[in-house]
């Protein structure tokens, strides 16, 4: 288990450091003792939509912070954003103090700042350990040209795929190591992005929807290996819809509302906190979304409610997917939306491209496009 430094050069565990995350108070935008991440003035508009208008955000270093808020909040958009895979419309933003501003993703990730997709991005043609070795090309000094110099390639290659064996092993797909990826469940697959993101030894994972479609199951092996990055000394981000899952591994709570920060904080604060309430519930304000019988209250109360567009096919943020499971499990709905982000919903031909982190050719051409045709 990793140990920090302290500034009086003592050591301090990860999993039990309990000094203050924020320098002050906790509210929108609040300085860190020790962040990872620094965003100004970050903002990306599609057509006439603010997707994302962030003042500033510090993400706390050796920490799991949960980036919470109703869909279309601009949870993604920011990831997008701060990783290279969109070029934002103003703002600037620091990983380890060096701007990020206009850098591809491939040079993000090289720097230690990785992350996965809602909609995993493994290859289903090539096998699982290929998929591995593919994560690798993230790595610095990791060029085309080293494969003429055969001796510093082949050495290099044995040590890519040791290091793929050991983390498959780690996440107990060792087994599935020459299947092909397309093969794996939908859990299997999250577990299979998130070993690929860990070949260039990352010192921030961001995740985006993890739990997202995977079988229970599989649901404490996923909280375990993300709560082990933190232990392993790395920074976790991660967007979630599941609440049960956030107030138990979370140690910092970020809530975007319509491209905005409305709240952070320790995750009971926050899921008691107004602005969050609000933000999911408009006028259901009184239900807890960090209890365990908060959304059966709330879907009770919004049976009750003649505006309420619960159990109609147009469901709103509470659908009839959200459901307490026996483990009561808390997920505010996700409607089965999905607006391809730029680099997302990639068919195979181009996703090696992904693979490698780079910016799908006219991601952002793209991206502007796709605003024009929500205007009209
Ligand atoms: N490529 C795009 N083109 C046009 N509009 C987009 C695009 N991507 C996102 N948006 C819009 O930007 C806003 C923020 O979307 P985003 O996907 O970032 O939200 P989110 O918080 O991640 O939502 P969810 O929880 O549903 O994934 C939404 O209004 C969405 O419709």
């Amino acid at each position: 288990m990793s140990e920090a430094q302290t500034t009086s050069g003592g050591t301090v565990d990860y999993m039990t450091d309990s000094r203050p995350i924020a320098e002050g108070p906790a509210a929108p935008g609040c300085r860190k003792r020790d962040p990872i991440v620094v965003a100004d003035n970050v903002s990306r508009r599609f057509g006439g939509i603010n997707a994302v208008d962030v003042e500033h955000l510090e993400i706390p270093r050796h920490k799991i912070t949960a980036l919470i808020g109703p869909n279309g909040a601009g949870k993604t958009t920011l990831f997008n954003l701060l990783t290279g895979f969109d070029t934002p419309q103003s703002g600037k933003w620091q990983f380890e103090g060096r701007d990020l501003a206009g850098m591809a993703s491939y040079k993000v990730a090289r720097l230690g700042m990785v992350r996965t997709f809602q909609l995993t991005k493994v290859m289903g043609k090539l096998t699982v350990i290929e998929n591995m070795r593919l994560g690798a090309s993230e790595q610095p000094g990791e060029k085309l040209r080293n494969a003429l110099f055969r001796g510093i390639w082949g050495s290099r290659e044995k040590d890519i795929t040791g290091k793929a064996e050991e983390l498959l092993a780690k996440f107990k797909l060792d087994t599935k190591r020459d299947d092909y990826a397309a093969s794996l469940s939908g859990g299997q697959r999250k577990l299979l992005e998130m070993a690929r993101a860990l070949m260039v030894n990352p010192k921030l994972v961001m995740l985006d929807e993890p739990m997202a479609g995977v079988n229970p199951a599989l649901t404490q092996s996923l909280l375990d290996h993300i709560k082990n990055l933190k232990a392993e000394g790395m920074t976790v981000l991660f967007v979630e819809h599941d609440m049960h899952m956030v107030r138990h591994i979370a140690d910092w709570v970020v809530v975007m509302a319509e491209g905005k920060v409305v709240a952070e904080g320790p995750p009971a604060d926050v899921m008691k906190d107004q602005a969050v309430i609000d933000a999911y519930l408009g006028a259901h304000h009184d239900v807890d979304l960090g209890a365990a019988g908060g959304l059966k209250e709330l879907e009770e109360e919004l049976a009750a409610d003649e505006e309420s567009v619960v159990g109609t096919a147009d469901a709103g943020i509470i659908s009839e997917e959200s459901v307490l499971s026996e483990a009561e499990t808390i997920t505010v709905s996700h409607p089965a939306k999905h607006r391809a982000a730029p680099g997302e919903g990639l068919d195979e031909a181009e996703a090696p491209d992904e693979a490698a982190g780079r910016a799908p050719h006219g991601a952002t051409e793209a991206t502007e496009d796709a605003g024009k045709e929500e205007q009209k």
